[in-house]
C-alpha cells in the first residue's frame, strides 16, 4: 500500500508554506477565490510558490472562474494541478491542458459514481463535505457515504484535522488527504504544530 499524500491548502504566509515544507507535506494549496478569506492575488501566490523545493506541488483552487483568469494565473504561477469546486462542467475544466481534480460536495443522495462519470477528464475526485458555499468550512461529513469501485484516485477533505485524519485515513484508505481550517490558528493563519501534528497521525494510520 503506497503512502497517503497529503496536501495543505489555503496558505497565504511564506512561514506557513515553510511550516508545511518542512512537515512533508507533498502538495500545497493556493485559493483563488475572492469570497474566501485565504484568496490571493495573483502576485503573492507567485511568490509563495517560488519558496517551494522540487516534488512538492502547487495546486490552484477555483470557483466558477473565467478563463482568462486562470490564464492570467497559470501565466504568473508555476502550478501542477487545479481544484475545481463550483458548477464548473468536464469540459470547462479540461480546456486547460494541465491535470485537474474536481470537488463533489457529499450528502446523502449525493451518487458519487455517477458524479465521477460526468467528469472523465478529472485525474482525481475531491470529496468535501456539502457546506455553505463551497468549501473550506472545516465540516466533515459520513464516510459511510463513499461508495466501493470509484475508478479515479480519492482525496479525502472536509473537516479533517489532526485529531480525526488518523481514523479518517483508516477508515477511507483515500489517495490523499486535503485539510485547510483543521490546521489553522484563524482563518488563513495556519498553526505550525497542527500541521505538524496533521502530517504525523497520517503517516501513524499509514503504519
Ligand atoms: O479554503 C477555502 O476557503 C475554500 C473556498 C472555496 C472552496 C473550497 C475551499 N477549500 C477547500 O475545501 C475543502 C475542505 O476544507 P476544510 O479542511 O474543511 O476547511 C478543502 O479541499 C479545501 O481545499
Amino acid at each position: 500500500m503506497s503512502r497517503t499524500r497529503i496536501k495543505i491548502c489555503g496558505l497565504t504566509r511564506p512561514e506557513d508554506v515553510r511550516a508545511a515544507v518542512n512537515a512533508g507535506a507533498d502538495a500545497v494549496g493556493f485559493v483563488f477565490y475572492p469570497p474566501s478569506p485565504r484568496n490571493l492575488s495573483v502576485k503573492r501566490a507567485a511568490e509563495l510558490a517560488a519558496q517551494l523545493p522540487p516534488f512538492v506541488s502547487a495546486v490552484g483552487l477555483f470557483v466558477n472562474p473565467v478563463p482568462t483568469f486562470i490564464n492570467e494565473v497559470l501565466s504568473a504561477v508555476p502550478l501542477q494541478l487545479l481544484q475545481f469546486h463550483g458548477e464548473e462542467t468536464n469540459a470547462e475544466c479540461d480546456r486547460y491542458r494541465m491535470p485537474w481534480i474536481k470537488a463533489a460536495r457529499m450528502r446523502p443522495g449525493v451518487d458519487l459514481l455517477e458524479f465521477a462519470l460526468s467528469y472523465p477528464g478529472a485525474s482525481g475526485i475531491l470529496l468535501d463535505a456539502f457546506v455553505d458555499g463551497y468549501g473550506g468550512g472545516g465540516k466533515t461529513f459520513d464516510w459511510s457515504l463513499i461508495p466501493a469501485g470509484l475508478d479515479r484516485p480519492i482525496i479525502l477533505s472536509g473537516g479533517l484535522a489532526p485529531e480525526n485524519v488518523q481514523e479518517a485515513v483508516r477508515c477511507v484508505r483515500p489517495w490523499a488527504v486535503d485539510v485547510s481550517s483543521g490546521v489553522e490558528a484563524a482563518k488563513g493563519i495556519k498553526d505550525a504544530d497542527k500541521i505538524a501534528a496533521f502530517v504525523a497521525g497520517v503517516r501513524d494510520a499509514d503504519g
